[in-house]
């Protein structure tokens, strides 16, 4: 049985592992639950899926009992991601998470914080900040909380699956590229001391730069850190199929290009990618560009033909 990576070795070359999240519950569009599921099925998988350090492990569903709130369908969800993220990880593979819409960061973070012992770095890649608590949403979705609950705010069903409190320390944490929010989110993180580094601010100096500040603040977290990359940063005329497409946002080659400069950096516990809405997308570019960002963070290794 391999022993659990430290978090400070470097992160490759390890066996990625990827794990679905089939939620669409978190969001007032439930489109997403088939990302997963539909993207394991794409061409641009099939071509993937041939690379001898990628796996599918499994996908995971919300449970669809009647009588279950949505909250409580993602709660149940998040708590199996959890484990599922800790075990890949004391197996010595690299999680990778493929959501479902982003309620499933709170299982994925928790997970991963869980297994380091200690809170984690995180870079947030997102059109939206994510960070509501239930007394502050104007929708009442809960995608538009997660991160609220990653740094210890929110229904105390959603906080229970990791370590106890907080699964982020704020000073470690950035969320780059919102330019969709509420001011009670943008106030939230402001008091907890998480940078945020918004659209507008990456206009002005440029993604390299952006991406190399959040990248130092966040990999400078003593226990390790992690990336979670909301599709619907990018901007939705290059990556149509999302969950809530916003005008304009990122390029897709400069967050591959940064993508392949994380994956060499000590302390990357795991990536997450989420809010991938086939329904939405256009002869499947938005399934070839989660190939692509998979293969930046895959070690090099020779396919299995
Ligand atoms: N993960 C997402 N797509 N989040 C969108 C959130 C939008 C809005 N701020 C809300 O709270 O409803």
């Amino acid at each position: 049985m391999p022993q659990p990576t430290p978090p400070r070795s470097p992160s490759l070359p390890r066996r990625l592992r990827i794990i679905g999240a089939a939620s669409g519950v978190g969001a007032q569009d439930h489109e997403c639950e088939h990302g997963p599921v539909a993207f394991h099925r794409s061409q641009a998988w099939h071509e993937l899926e041939h690379h001898p350090l990628i796996d599918w492990g499994e996908t995971l569903y919300a449970p669809d009992r009647p009588g279950l709130s949505p909250l409580e369908r993602i709660a149940q969800l998040c708590a199996r991601l959890a484990d599922a993220v800790a075990q890949a990880r004391a197996a010595g593979e690299f999680p990778l998470v493929l959501g479902g819409d982003h309620s499933v960061a709170i299982g994925t973070w928790s997970g991963v914080a869980r297994t380091a012992g200690e809170p984690l770095g995180l870079l947030w890649i997102d059109a939206h900040m994510d960070s509501h608590t239930p007394e502050t949403t104007h929708s009442g979705a809960i995608h538009g909380m997660p991160l609220a609950c990653l740094l210890g705010r929110g229904d105390k069903r959603l906080l229970g699956f990791g370590l106890p409190g907080r699964q982020l320390l704020a000073a470690h944490t950035v969320v780059l590229g919102p330019r969709s929010y509420e001011t009670e989110e943008a106030e939230l993180l402001q008091r907890l001391g998480v940078r945020v580094i918004g659209a507008e601010e990456i206009a002005a100096k440029g993604f390299a730069a952006a991406f190399a500040e959040a990248v130092a603040i966040v990999a400078a977290a003593p226990h390790g850190f992690g990336l979670t990359l909301d599709l619907d940063a990018f901007d939705p005329r290059l990556v149509p199929g999302v969950g809530s497409p916003e005008p304009d946002g990122l390029g897709t080659w400069e967050v591959i290009e940064g993508l392949r400069a994380l994956a060499r950096a000590p302390g990357l516990l795991a990536l997450e990618i989420v809010e991938y809405n086939p329904d939405r997308d256009r002869g499947g570019v938005t399934a070839d560009l989660i190939a692509d960002l998979i293969a930046a963070v895959a070690p090099p290794g020779r396919a299995r033909g």
